[in-house]
């Protein structure tokens, strides 16, 4: 047996493949857990935060500190960025064929800060809310000066789904009603707030309000319908 496991190591170690696999196929040993800790925090401040952006994220943040004066014990929690987790999903059709390794969540891919997605998210421990400050970078533009509405579909999605799965477990968009309001000026920065209404077996109902940061302007206002769905279904594909 090891005599034969050794002979098809070599021959796979020796085999040339085309050039456009380079980096796709990786060796059977580096796939062991498919979960991996996350590099870097996305979600914490960086120099092109802007004022306003700073100032909510440390009204959220004071208020994960209990009264007792520990971290953790407020009512509020801010909840690390999710980038990526599984490292070799194998979902998807077309997964086999593109680079695994550079996969990552749409909204934090975008790596130079102050361009794309910025954001933060906070959930309230009782869990019927979950609040997210996002500021818009030049990336994101829809009509111009102001935000493309599938950007914001985007962020709606993103703090919704963080939500829903943060209460229900894991769960998959089926349905998302958008009603833009009012543009957001690209570059401003903005509040997602993010209410479970509703829950009914699988089914889990969100909404979800985006208003200037001072609260004097709804921007966009949401419904949104969450089904929880088997992790086997997820990574089967
Ligand atoms: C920490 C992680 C942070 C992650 C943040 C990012 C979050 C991003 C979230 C996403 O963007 S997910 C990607 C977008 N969504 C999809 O691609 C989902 C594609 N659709 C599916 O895979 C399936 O249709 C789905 C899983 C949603 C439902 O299929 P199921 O086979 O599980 O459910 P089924 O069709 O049997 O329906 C179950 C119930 O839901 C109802 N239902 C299903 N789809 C519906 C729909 N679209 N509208 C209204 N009701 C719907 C359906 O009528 C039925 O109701 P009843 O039980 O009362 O009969």
């Amino acid at each position: 047996m090891a005599s034969i496991l050794c002979r098809i190591s070599k021959t796979l170690v020796n085999h040339r493949l085309p050039p456009f696999t380079k980096g796709l196929i990786r060796p059977m040993v580096t796939v062991s857990w498919p979960f991996q800790s996350q590099p870097r925090d996305l979600s914490l401040p960086n120099p092109s935060w802007s004022k306003e952006m700073l100032q909510h994220y440390e009204l959220y943040n004071s208020q994960c500190v209990g009264e007792d004066g520990k971290e953790g014990s407020g009512p509020w929690r801010r909840l690390p960025s999710y980038n990526r987790l599984l490292k070799f999903a194998t979902g998807g059709v077309l997964l086999s064929k593109i680079i695994q390794s550079e996969a990552r969540l749409f909204t934090r891919n975008i790596k130079i800060p102050g361009a794309g997605f910025e954001y933060v998210m906070f959930i309230k421990k009782s869990q019927e809310k979950c609040v997210c400050i996002f500021q818009a970078g030049h990336l994101l533009e829809g009509p111009p000066g102001h935000v493309h509405g599938g950007a914001t579909a985007a962020m709606i999605d993103s703090v919704n789904g963080t939500h829903a799965t943060y209460v229900c477990g894991p769960v998959m968009t089926a349905n998302l009603n958008i009603n833009y309001r009012n543009p957001i000026p690209l570059g401003s920065t903005v509040v997602l707030e993010s209410t479970l209404d509703q829950r009914e077996g699988r089914k889990a109902f969100f909404s979800c309000i985006v208003t200037s940061i001072d609260g004097s302007k709804v921007h966009v206002e949401s419904k949104a319908l969450f089904l929880s769905i088997s992790m086997s279904r997820i990574l089967g594909g």
